[in-house]
């Protein structure tokens, strides 16, 4: 049989609709998912369907619909039209490649996705999870899908995971550019970096995610010549009650000013396209936050989202991996 190459770009899933049923439904898939939440079923179930599923899904709703685009959820029309410029910019470089973009929870699905590839004849996959850091939380669960779509088929086709790209060049180039831009054009203030959280526990029990997320930021900002004063780390989005990695960034938000940074641009590297957790929980509530203890200039830096520089660097390593 011919050999055809094709990508599945992975993204996390996003509520259909900003409304309390669509929510509930995306948040009952993701936090049903133990890679997630990892407590006993026997405690965890009765809280999700009992308190968080009704009062979070009305509450998180409104959040959604005050970021909601004329296209839909940010992060799906974002993450679809990077994989349709990530196919074209192939094709524009001779080389046929499908590229389809799937969601861990909800649509479109991994299954979907695959189904496309394979009428199309591929028989090597290079899943790609849009999490430049690796986490037991966000990559492990793309894993596991495929090995639940594949423990249905007969014929299983090649497939290579993108673990991460934390310290890719390619990675760091493309954020200290966006970095760099919105500097060209409003000035230069103090860095915030500012990733996904995850508990505590979960780093201690190995995951890397924390190494990473440190590794990433140390490199922006040695690419970006920046001084230990003029950048910062920290971890939001918090969920729960035990303790997640710190510095949380409402917490630093509301201590900057104190200790004399009156200016800052906040950007969230791990996150490859804009979402609720950038666009509602930093743009706008960490800005109200930061200003409200006493900030003078709050801007938060986009994601890369379905920019020229990000196209290219998933081409520079769908290219690495299949060697075309
Ligand atoms: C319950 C624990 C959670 C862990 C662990 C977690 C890790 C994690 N998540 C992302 C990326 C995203 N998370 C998003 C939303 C979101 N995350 C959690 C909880 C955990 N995340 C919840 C409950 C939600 C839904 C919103 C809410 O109820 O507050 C999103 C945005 C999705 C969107 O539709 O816009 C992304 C993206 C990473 C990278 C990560 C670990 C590294
Ligand atoms: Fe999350
Ligand atoms: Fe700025």
């Amino acid at each position: 049989m011919q050999k055809k190459q094709g990508v599945i770009l992975v993204n996390l899933g996003t509520p259909s609709a900003a409304t309390p049923a669509a929510v509930r439904s995306f948040l009952r898939d993701f936090l049903s998912d133990r890679r997630v939440v990892d407590l006993p079923r026997i405690l965890w179930l009765p809280l999700l369907y009992g308190v968080i599923l009704p009062l979070r899904s009305r509450r998180v709703a409104r959040n959604y619909q005050s970021i909601w685009q004329a296209g839909g959820s940010p992060l799906l029309t974002y993450s679809d039209a990077l994989a349709r410029d990530v196919e074209a910019g192939l094709l524009a470089q001779n080389i046929d490649c499908p590229v389809r973009l799937a969601m861990t929870y909800g649509e479109p699905s991994l299954e979907q996705a695959w189904q496309q590839l394979a009428s199309a004849g591929v028989t090597e996959v290079l899943l790609l999870p849009l999490y430049p850091q690796y986490s037991s939380t966000t990559t492990a669960p793309v894993f596991d899908a495929w090995a639940r779509l594949m423990s249905k088929q007969a014929v299983l086709p090649a497939m290579q995971l993108l673990a991460d790209y934390h310290d890719a060049p390619e990675y760091i180039a493309a954020l200290a550019g966006q970095v760099r831009r919105h500097w060209q054009q409003q000035g230069q203030s103090h860095l915030l970096l500012s990733f996904h959280g995850i508990p505590q526990r979960y780093a201690r029990l190995g995951d890397p995610y924390p190494q990473q997320c440190a590794r990433t930021a140390q490199l922006v900002a040695q690419a970006l010549q920046l001084s230990s004063e003029q950048w910062s780390l920290s971890f939001q989005s918090r969920f729960g009650r035990e303790p997640w990695l710190q510095p949380y960034t409402d917490e630093l938000l509301t201590q900057l000013p104190a200790r004399g940074v009156m200016d800052v641009d906040v950007v969230c590297p791990g996150f490859a396209t804009d979402c609720l957790e950038t666009l509602e929980e930093i743009a706008i509530g960490g800005k109200e936050l930061f200003l409200h203890a006493g900030g003078r200039q709050f801007h938060y830096i986009p994601a890369l989202n379905a920019g020229p520089e990000h196209g290219q660097m998933l081409i520079q390593f769908i290219t690495q991996r299949f060697a075309y």
